[in-house]
């Protein structure tokens, strides 16, 4: 089995609640209170800047030319084109620099940034990729169980731009670099090896319900 197969057999029950999570129906249905979206954009747009920050210590990690060339595209895809989709929502709730400066992120935001930092500063290039996938990869999972449940969604006036965002081919391309630079890096890994990068994809796509929930409840 290659190694992503067996990561995402291991958190197969919690990316299943992913998409069952009030915030995300809620925007599959369109019903989601916009007051509970902004809160959302505003924590998600500073946890990207920390995550891209874990794309560039992967950088400094790589032991390739080809990881260089993946993380370093990475950074790019998010702060030209993920970030851009935050941007265009914080413009129509005029959210001002200085205001989301003042944001303080949320415990559940700062616990996950701080823990892929961690694993970013302390472990290599393959456990960085284990701590990427899950955020990476969840969201294109859900947009796309989105659009297969209600179609209509990716043309609703408000919440269709972050559908498309997600739904789309391109951010779907760029993630499947990711994991099969991962199967690749871990080819040869003990079964010890692999079952600590299991804790570490467990753990963020643990943080990732988290986040979910936070934005569901606006919780600080
Ligand atoms: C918390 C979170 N997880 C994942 C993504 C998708 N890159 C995101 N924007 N925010």
């Amino acid at each position: 089995m290659k190694t992503t197969e067996r990561l995402l057999s291991a958190t197969k029950d919690i990316w299943a609640a992913y998409n069952e999570n009030p915030f995300v129906k809620g925007i599959q249905d369109g019903t989601l209170e916009q007051a509970k979206f902004k809160y959302y954009i505003i924590q998600d747009y500073l946890y990207l800047e920390e995550y891209t920050k874990v794309f560039a210590l992967g950088i400094a990690k790589a032991k390739s030319p080809e990881t260089i060339q993946l993380f370093s595209r990475y950074v790019t895809l998010l702060t030209e084109g993920e970030m851009d989709i935050h941007r265009g929502y914080m413009g129509k709730f005029s959210v001002s620099r200085e205001e989301l400066e003042a944001t303080p992120r949320s415990l559940d935001n700062l616990s996950y940034t701080s823990y892929m930092l961690r694993v970013a500063y302390e472990e290599g290039e393959a456990e960085i990729l284990a701590a990427i996938l899950s955020c990476a990869y969840s969201y294109e999972v859900i947009a796309k169980k989105i659009v297969e449940n209600n179609p209509l969604a990716q043309d609703h006036p408000f919440y269709g731009d972050w559908v498309r965002g997600y739904a789309n081919p391109h951010y779907g391309e760029a993630n499947v670099l990711l994991l099969e630079m991962t199967d690749r890096l871990t080819l040869h890994y003990t079964e010890q090896q692999v079952r600590h990068l299991e804790d570490i994809f467990v753990a963020c796509s643990r943080y990732e319900l988290a986040f979910w929930e936070m934005a569901w409840n606006m919780s600080k």
